[in-house]
């Protein structure tokens, strides 16, 4: 009856109530949004409390971190940067979200899109808490002290090969490099040998660039993508000809990636590994460790989609990241004279020549230089916008605020690292605040501890930090063994602010950041001369 009541009315008048009822009810939500929610008493842009479409054009126009920086200057410790969530930046939010174990949230939905193109959820997106935990217990391994042991020889090679790569000319001052591209490649290699045991060789052959310079293009496409309201509907896509149409060659180059993973899982003989344990085949790298492994306390054993994506996630998590906080470690450095300085007469009076620079308490005791590392990483922050955790039921109080279950919250790194509080003038390169003195006192190094979290912190914390510093250290010891370095006097701006550029990139001196979950760049152009100990 109703439908042979409706065929009387001509369609363009119920288009218009259909139009007319939607407006309505966008704009009913909107009121709520601002009135009722139980979020609506903290302070924010209007925009941000009506609808998610801000942040999501921050994700795409890769200036998240920038906005979540001012957006905590203008209104305060607490924002309300999203109709259902809030962002802190204090050190205590920051452990009460992320560091305990017991803490009421899990990861949010967001996690749910940015890698299950490889076939399942890997250790970092998977957001059940007790799935986690198995995952996280399968995967030790692969991270433990022993692995690292073993596979430290790895990084060195790669490392060394790398810097008779990068090695000028007997006199004076050779080519100019870009310490993005550099490091990329440098990052990819390594992350391919430990990983796979694969010889990728991107620092010395074109060959397999491409695949080295997908990982960060397709993390860039996903971020956004992952914050679509609908993306529920896109994760059956993501495989697809038409997402490969819609992405263009970074999803292309990153389904290539997810490939060549699956065939190294396929090219192991999963079944038989299983079967037969993986101790008699010989190979050293992280795939190997955790193959043929299984969680003791449940008995779980990984399912090739699985190890396709822990393998995918750890080249992807591993060598961005990493070649991202060099090339920005190098930007420092040489835009700080004195900290290189400082930093290569450390390295230079601790080592006696190259073989000598490995992991132990020669390594450990370059203080200045480690200092280095964590300054920029400071500035950098690794990931430097909000890690999404959704508040489960029950709720959690977070800096005395009681949050809702279904709410999200998080705390941004590259704000938190900026903040005067912990950080005093922060906007300067000073690694001297990490090291206690008779000018930085022991409170001080230990407030800005407190408040670092390049790496996030917690049940959730990275599982490749050690692993991470260890390749960093490793590094830049050899580089500044080997090399004087500079800033190429040709093409001093390359990865600068500057006046020109949008609000929060005018600080010269300071690296900028494509925020992009991890983050694009690009330069310092740099050059090498032969140090005069060689
Ligand atoms: C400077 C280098 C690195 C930085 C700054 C970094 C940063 C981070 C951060 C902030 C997270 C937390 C992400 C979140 O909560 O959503 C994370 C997670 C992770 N990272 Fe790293 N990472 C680095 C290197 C590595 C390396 C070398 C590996 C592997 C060998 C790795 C593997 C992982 C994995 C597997 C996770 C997921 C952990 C989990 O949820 O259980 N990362 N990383």
């Amino acid at each position: 009856m109703a439908l042979l009541t409706l065929s009387h009315y001509p369609s363009s008048l119920l288009l218009l109530y259909g139009l007319a009822g939607w407006v309505a009810y966008v704009i009913a939500v909107g009121i709520y949004r601002v009135t009722l929610h139980p979020l609506a008493k903290y302070p924010g842009p209007i925009r941000y409390k009506l609808s998610g479409w801000p942040l999501l054009w921050q994700a795409f126009k890769g200036n998240r971190h920038i906005w979540h920086l001012k957006d905590h200057e203008k209104y305060g410790p607490i924002v309300r940067i999203g109709p259902n969530t809030l962002s802190f930046n204090t050190e205590t939010a920051l452990s009460t979200i992320y560091g305990p174990r017991g803490a009421n949230v899990k990861k949010g939905e967001w996690y749910k899109t940015f890698d299950i193109a490889a076939g399942a959820y890997s250790s970092f997106t998977e957001t059940d808490r007790e799935k986690h935990a198995i995952k996280r217990r399968w995967l030790s391994p692969a991270f433990s002290a022993e692995s690292m042991k073993i596979n430290e020889p790895v990084i060195i090679n790669i490392i060394e090969r790398f810097c008779d790569t990068i090695r000028p000319g007997k006199e004076g001052w050779g080519q100019s490099w870009n310490a993005t591209d550099i490091m990329t490649y440098l990052g990819f290699d390594i992350m391919g040998a430990l990983v796979f045991g694969c010889d990728f060789r991107t620092v010395q052959e074109e060959t397999n660039r491409d695949l080295a310079e997908s990982v960060l293009p397709a993390s860039q496409f996903l971020y956004w993508v992952s914050y679509l309201p609908l993306a529920v509907l896109v994760r059956p896509l993501l495989r697809t000809k038409l997402f490969e149409i819609a992405g263009g060659k970074p999803v292309v180059d990153n389904n290539r990636l997810i490939d060549y993973a699956n065939e190294q899982v396929k090219s192991r003989g999963i079944e038989e590994i299983q079967e037969k344990g993986a101790s008699g085949h010989g190979r050293k790298d992280l795939l190997s460790r955790v193959i043929d492994n299984y969680d003791k306390k449940t008995g779980w054993r990984p399912t090739q989609a699985e190890l396709d994506t822990e393998s995918l996630n750890m080249i992807n998590a591993g060598a961005d990241p990493y070649s991202g906080t060099m090339a920005g470690v190098i930007f420092y450095l040489v835009h700080n004279r004195a900290s290189l300085e400082k930093a290569t007469a450390e390295v230079r009076s601790t080592f006696d020549s190259p073989d000598d620079i490995v992991n132990g308490s020669k390594l450990n005791s370059c203080v200045y230089m480690y200092a280095c590392i964590e300054e920029a990483l400071r500035r950098i922050s690794g990931v430097p916008s909000h890690l999404p955790r959704e508040v489960l039921s029950g709720g959690i109080t977070v800096d005395g605020h009681h949050i809702p279950a279904g709410c999200v919250v998080g705390v941004p790194a590259y704000a938190l690292h900026h903040t005067p509080q912990y950080y005093p003038d922060p906007w300067s390169f000073t690694p001297e605040r990490w090291i206690e003195s008779d000018t930085t006192p022991r409170e001080s190094v230990e407030l800005a501890r407190k408040a670092f979290c390049p790496f996030s912190i917690g049940m959730r914390q990275c599982s490749g930090r050690n692993i991470a510093y260890l390749q960093m250290k490793l590094t830049l010891a050899h580089m500044l063994y080997r090399f004087d370095m500079r800033l190429d006097p040709d093409e001093p701006g390359r990865g600068c602010g500057g006046p020109d550029m949008e609000e929060g990139r005018q600080r010269k001196d300071e690296f900028q950041l494509l925020d992009a979950f991890g983050f694009g760049r690009d330069g310092p152009m740099v050059q090498f001369k032969i140090a005069q100990t060689n």
